[in-house]
């Protein structure tokens, strides 16, 4: 067998290469999940909430949203990781937001960051300067806002100009692979075991830790179609984070995004009827089927 037919053989159907331990890391993380239906816990935005908490109990988890500090700290104390989604904002964030995270930081309580529409507004731009000081162990975000939020934590240098963007994201993933890469190396560096990871989502998503770049194919069009496709998949981040390393986390779910989308997209007539047989993907993909996706590392 020639070099060439043993690369196709194998990366398109049953995968043999060298990242056969994380692929391993990967089918286990959606496999416990499904076991042991972990509570992820989030603060997030009023326009996708519902979407967030179904898309959690779908891959197999359990939900809870909470937004005023005390509630927030203590349901922190029983769940398996945290969520927090700056989508949409009210005055008390303002200061509630740092303390929530100096005090998840605090107790060594993980959490996973969707800096939403990041570089918008005095008070966002407050909250998400003030996690500089008290990190999350994962983001998720689309390619603008990762580089927005590396320019205002001051991780990059003059060449990559930083604007505020909206919800959407106008930037391709290829422009944010160098901020997602130093936001992972920052995370990193005051993490638990020094381990983080940085999920960028877009038409080929990425996922590094820092020093590892990982493209992930496939998907739908039509993901961008519903809103919450992105926040939703910071919450089940959250839900892997609890039963799985960050790197891990970040690459089962996104990779689980991916399938269940493919799926729903040949089921679906338009974006109503696409989040319904999206949900029911998120519920009946395998952990074979993330585990043994394309992943692309050149
Ligand atoms: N053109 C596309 N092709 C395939 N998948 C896509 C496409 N655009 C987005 N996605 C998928 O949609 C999901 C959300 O990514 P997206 O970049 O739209 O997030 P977002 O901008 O933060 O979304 P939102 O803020 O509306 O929740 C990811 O799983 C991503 O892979
Ligand atoms: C549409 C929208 N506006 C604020 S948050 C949100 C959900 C997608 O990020
Ligand atoms: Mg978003």
């Amino acid at each position: 067998m020639s070099d060439d037919s043993h690369v196709h053989c194998c990366a398109t159907t049953h995968p043999s290469d060298d990242l056969e331990p994380l692929r391993e890391a990967i089918a286990q993380a959606v496999r416990d999940v499904k076991e042991k239906t972990p509570l992820a816990q989030s603060f997030t935005n009023f326009v996708t909430i519902n979407l967030v908490a179904n898309a959690q109990l779908a891959a197999g988890g359990t939900a809870a949203m909470s937004f005023l500090p005390d509630d927030v700290i203590e349901t922190a104390k029983i769940a398996g990781a945290n969520y927090i989604n700056v989508g949409t904002l009210l005055p008390f964030y303002k200061d509630a937001l740092p303390a929530i995270a100096q005090r998840l930081n605090y107790l060594g309580k993980l959490w996973v960051l969707d800096p939403v529409a990041a570089g918008i507004g005095k008070t966002r731009t407050a909250i998400l300067q003030s996690f500089k000081a008290a990190p999350p162990t994962v983001i998720r975000a689309n390619a603008s806002e990762v580089i927005a939020l590396a320019n205002m934590w001051g991780l990059l240098d003059a060449d990559n100009a930083s604007r505020p963007v909206g919800v959407e994201s106008v930037d391709e993933v290829d422009a944010a692979v160098e901020p997602a890469k130093q936001l992972a190396q920052f995370l990193a560096a005051s993490a638990p075991n020094q381990q983080a990871a940085v999920a960028v989502s877009g038409k080929v998503d990425l996922v590094t830790d820092g020093e590892h770049v990982y493209r992930l194919p496939g998907g739908s069009a039509l993901m961008a179609k519903i809103t919450g496709a992105g926040c939703s998949l910071g919450g089940v981040t959250a839900t892997y984070l609890a039963v799985a390393e960050p790197l891990v986390a970040a690459l089962a779910a996104s990779l689980l995004y991916d399938r269940a989308a493919e799926v729903a997209e040949a089921e679906a007539k338009g974006p109503g009827s696409f989040q319904v047989a999206f949900l029911d993907a998120l519920w009946n993909v395998t952990a074979e089927q993330v585990a043994g996706s394309d992943i692309v590392t050149q």
